[in-house]
């Protein structure tokens, strides 16, 4: 299965590159991952409802550029369905098994997705109604990708 995450910006503090980097490691062994870090817009302190659309469609059309059209993709949403662990690896399970070979997570910028990456997705995946910052997400969603190769594979993980 090829796995890619596609993210907005770049990611500077150390201790998320270090966790990003030691979960790619680990899922090197079930996946081949890819993370794709588009270009993120600047978002001045106070922004018309307007200009943050703005800055999320231009945001969003360079992640739509980066979507393989074949990909299944799985655009991570406050609002969309929340999974449990053992859920998530059962849903990536199947998509396996019905000839998903390429899965593609989206992650949104610090103003969130654009409503045309929103209609791209075949589905949406919540992690809780709480919002996370995306950098923290990138490294909650490998794990929990991580966790789901364990899970499939019957292998021991942390409870
Ligand atoms: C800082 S959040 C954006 C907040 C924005 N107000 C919104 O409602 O999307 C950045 C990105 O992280 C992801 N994210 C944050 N919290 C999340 C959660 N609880 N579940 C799923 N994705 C989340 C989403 O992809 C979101 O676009």
């Amino acid at each position: 299965m090829r796995i890619t995450l596609v993210t907005v910006g770049k990611i500077k503090e150390k201790f998320f590159v270090q966790a990003i980097a030691e979960y790619s490691k680990r899922l090197s062994r079930y996946c081949k991952l890819e993370i794709i870090e588009v270009a993120d817009e600047k978002t001045p302190d106070k922004a018309s409802e307007a200009l943050e659309l703005q800055i999320k469609e231009k945001e969003g059309e360079r992640i739509l550029k980066s979507i393989k059209d074949d990909s299944y993709v799985i655009a991570l949403a406050i609002e969309g369905k929340m999974r449990s662990s053992e859920e998530l690896a059962a849903r990536i399970e199947k998509l396996g098994i019905g000839g998903e070979s390429h899965l593609t997570f989206v992650i949104g910028g610090s103003l969130g997705l654009a409503p045309a990456v929103l209609n791209r997705a075949d589905e949406k995946l919540s992690f809780s109604p709480m919002t996370f910052p995306h950098q923290l997400m990138r490294v909650i969603l490998l794990e929990q990708i991580y966790r789901s190769y364990r899970i499939i594979n019957h292998e021991p993980y942390h409870k």
